[in-house]
């Protein structure tokens, strides 16, 4: 536990503003990018706990290439064998392009200096960087120097420094320059600073316009003021320095009080040329101050840093496994966080940012006019940095409607109206809630489809429209002979309920409410449009209809129908704009009836009938996959007539499924009156005569009898015929097959006719055979219709 005193002042001295009347930085703006020098390779590693390692070290010198720095200090040469050894690789590796300066850090030691010498033999361009500490602390406390003597140490040491360089540019061709820091600037008398640069820049004595400047670095070695303070002392030293346009005024900014930043960029409208700073602020204490975050503030001014920060993830993701340091989540620019709002009002206010920008831009485009961004909340576009948009907007249980909206645009490209986002934002408000977590990309996009059963079978809902024909018919109401007559639509389809596929019918105005007609007719689901909208996603060829409708329970009064708080959206997607509207209605339909009991559904064969023979076909081809012959589906309906007589012609799909397999003997424990035990065909003719001896069992005797025939069903046919009095003769036989794969199997519809000498009256029968073996599968569907014929038994 520290203890805060009650009054620091008995402790820390503030700073002593400099007496500088005629400072001009405050009304200075931005013009261009300063020049930029990396010191990750020199004072970010030197602050790390485990300095990288010679490869982490190559690695990044690469990156900073890379991203565009002309200016890299790559080591303290003399402070170890890495160092030193680094800066001999990449000289004798050719891993510095023609362009890039190096730069290596000496204090003014001598030994020190030509070890740093000896380290850059070979290089093309080096900037040689010496250092000794000015302020008065310094120099009564570390070195115990006067003025004069810390004056003379720097010009001292410079001279030996210049000799080298002479000799170095004289023996290997070196272009050199010097750069000197009077290192914690910021807490050094400024004209002591002035004084002690003369005299270095005296020495060297070869200053000079262009790349012969002389950089003076000014550094916040420790950053002790605020930034209006260092900015002072940077015009200051600008405005008092001699030979001004032949010095490079170069800044080096901590980051102590966390004003590095500020620091940094006051200081560059104070005059400064360049900035020494690290990649995301690595380095000594609090840091070195930040150059992607400088870089992409003037960005950010429309003014070019000449440093591509383009794949920032590429660069964070190297520069975190050199330095061992994690980027904050909050860092500027640079944390996973800064370009995702969890807020409400910041999702709304961005997704409408966006949806403005979007048609800004194309006004913009077509007018050849400049794209300016401007969007709430976002100073800078995610994407110039490499980031999707996709981070923009993350949920949680303080996000609203509008960023929600916003994700389920993106992924699933579905522009849902105003009302249909403030009930779908309380479903995820309700998980978000329950589950006190961040809601992902993946929950959202799963609790709309769930909700609205939208996407496929597995989201599919009770309800599901299988297929549907809308035919439109002139409206039988009365009108003026002026009057375009209005159209009346109806809905003739198939829907799956509950997991049986069923036909219903309606009408209506239009396909919507034929739909809506149908479901109150058929299912007792009596619901009303409310509200209808629809959009394009994507265009040409695959240009889909996204259809919203909100439903509410029918009353006989519309108005309090349409006035009523409950209601049910849905919505709905096909290439097929009516289609679209009629799955959205299904899917609201879906959520209305929950898990509420459905009425069975009854078919009407009766007098008044709705139910024609094609429609109970097509019950039997959704419970039974049977698809009866035309001729079939006839008989079948006259079956269906006799047994629903005493209930008006009313029955329920399941007891028609039922009365089916009863009638036919399919799939139901049967006892007929010939039933097929065993069978052998022999071939007696290449024209495909055939003996069958079958193994029957007839009347619960098993009889073996044979029979000829051009095929298997006529010598059946035959050896019947030798258990029978008439004669028995196919009038239609049909078969396809049912399943898929290995599990498929044959189904066989054959009509038999019988006629018996001196009866005028034929009978006739269907029969049904099942069976793996297509030939058996006929054989049994010709016994069936046999047994249900009443043949006179007995051998003639
Ligand atoms: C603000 C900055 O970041 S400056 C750069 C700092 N970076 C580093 O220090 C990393 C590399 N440094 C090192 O590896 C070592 O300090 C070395 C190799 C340079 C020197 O090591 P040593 O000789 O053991 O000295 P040490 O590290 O103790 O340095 C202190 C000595 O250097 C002197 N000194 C410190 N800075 C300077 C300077 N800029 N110029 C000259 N002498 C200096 C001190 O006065 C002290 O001298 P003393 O021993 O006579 O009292
Ligand atoms: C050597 C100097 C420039 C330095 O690193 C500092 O002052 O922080």
């Amino acid at each position: 536990m520290g203890c805060m005193l009650i009054d620091p002042s008995q402790k820390y001295q503030p700073y002593i503003p400099l007496q500088f009347d005629g400072r001009k930085w405050p009304t200075r703006t931005f013009q261009k990018a300063p020049i930029w020098l990396s010191t990750d390779l020199r004072d970010g590693n030197q602050a790390l706990a485990n300095p990288m390692t010679a490869d982490q070290k190559l690695t990044f010198f690469r990156l900073l290439v890379k991203c565009g720095f002309k200016e890299i200090e790559v080591a303290y040469p003399a402070a170890s064998d890495t160092d030193f050894n680094f800066v001999r690789y990449l000289i004798e590796h050719n891993e510095i392009p023609d362009d890039v300066w190096i730069q290596v850090l000496t204090p003014a030691r001598e030994d020190l200096i030509r070890r740093t010498f000896e380290s850059i033999v070979g290089a093309k361009r080096v900037i040689i960087h010496m250092y000794n500490a000015t302020c008065a602390l310094f120099r009564s406390v570390v070195f115990r120097n006067s003025k004069e003597q810390t004056i003379d140490l720097a010009a001292s040491h410079t001279k030996i420094v210049r000799d080298l360089s002479d000799q170095y540019a004289a023996s290997y061709g070196t272009l050199f320059r010097y750069e000197y820091s009077p290192e914690t600037f910021s807490q050094t008398e400024v004209d002591f600073s002035v004084a002690i640069c003369e005299a270095v820049k005296a020495v060297w004595g070869k200053a000079g316009p262009g790349d012969n400047r002389i950089i003076f670095n000014l550094p916040a070695t420790v950053e002790v003021a605020p930034p209006n303070h260092y900015a002072d002392q940077i015009e200051y030293f600008c405005t008092h320095v001699s030979e001004r346009e032949h010095i490079v005024v170069s800044l080096h900014p901590h980051n102590d009080r966390g004003t590095g930043i500020a620091a940094a960029e006051l200081a560059v409208l104070g005059g400064a040329d360049r900035i020494e700073g690290c990649l995301f602020g690595n380095g000594e204490r609090t840091g070195n101050v930040d150059i992607v975050n400088l870089a992409l503030n003037l960005y950010t001014q429309g003014i070019s840093p000449d440093l591509d920060f383009s794949d920032l993830q590429g660069i964070i993701d190297i520069v975190t496994q050199c330095n061992d340091i994690p980027v904050h989540p909050r860092h500027p620019y640079a944390g996973e966080l800064v370009f995702t709002a969890f807020s409400g009002s910041h999702q709304d206010a961005i997704k409408k940012g966006f949806e403005e920008q979007n048609q800004r831009h194309a006004r913009n485009s077509a007018n050849g006019e400049p794209q300016m961004w401007s969007m709430p909340y976002l100073p800078i576009d995610p994407a110039d940095l490499g980031c999707t948009y996709e981070a923009v907007i993350r949920v949680n249980s303080q996000s609203g409607k509008g960023g929600i909206a916003y994700l389920v645009k993106q992924h699933l490209d579905l522009d849902l109206p105003r009302k249909m986002q403030i009930t779908f934002y309380q479903v995820i408000q309700a998980i978000a809630d329950r589950e006190a977590r961040e809601m992902t990309v993946e929950d959202i996009t799963t609790a709309f489809r769930s909700t609205y059963h939208f996407g496929g079978p597995k989201y599919e809902g009770r309800l599901a429209l299988k297929s549907f024909n809308i035919t439109t018919e002139p409206s039988t109401d009365p009108v003026d002979e002026e009057e375009i007559r209005d159209e009346h639509r109806h809905f003739d389809g198939t829907i799956k309920v509950d997991g049986v596929l069923r036909v219903v019918r309606g009408d209506g105005n239009g396909p919507i409410s034929a739909l809506l007609d149908a479901l109150r007719v058929h299912l007792d689901v009596n619901l009303t449009l409310r509200e209808y909208s629809e959009h394009t996603i994507g265009d040409g060829q695959n240009a889909r209809a996204a259809s919203y409708i909100e439903l509410v329970a029918a009353t006989d009064n519309v108005k309090e129908a349409r006035g009523t708080s409950q209601s049910w959206w849905g919505v709905g997607v096909d290439s097929d704009i009516t289609a679209s509207g009629l799955r959205a209605v299904l899917s609201a339909v879906n959520s209305a009836i929950g898990d509420r009991v459905l009425p069975e559904l009854k078919l009407n064969v009766g007098f008044n009938s709705t139910t024609g023979q094609a429609d109970i076909a097509d019950a039997i081809v959704n419970s039974l996959g049977l698809q009866l012959p035309r001729r079939f589906q006839a008989s079948f309906f006259q079956v269906v007539q006799r047994a629903t007589f005493d209930s008006s012609g009313q029955i329920s799909h399941d007891s028609l499924t039922q009365l089916f397999k009863e009638t036919y003997g399919y799939e139901v424990p049967h006892r007929s009156r010939f039933e097929l035990l065993s069978f052998n065909l022999e071939k007696l003719t290449e024209a495909g005569r055939r003996r069958i001896s079958v193994e029957l069992l007839i009347d619960g005797e098993v009889q073996q009898v044979t029979g000829e025939g051009n095929g298997p069903l006529s010598a059946v046919l035959a050896a019947l015929h030798s258990q029978i009095k008439g004669t028995l003769s196919i009038r239609e036989y049909s078969e396809h097959s049912i399943g898929e794969g290995a599990e498929v199997t044959a189904v066989s519809f054959v009509e038999l006719v019988y006629e018996v000498e001196g009866r005028s009256k034929k009978a006739t029968a269907w029969g049904i055979g099942h069976d793996s073996d297509i030939t058996a599968s006929g054989l049994k569907a010709v016994l069936r219709a046999a047994s249900s014929i009443d043949v006179i038994g007995g051998t003639v």
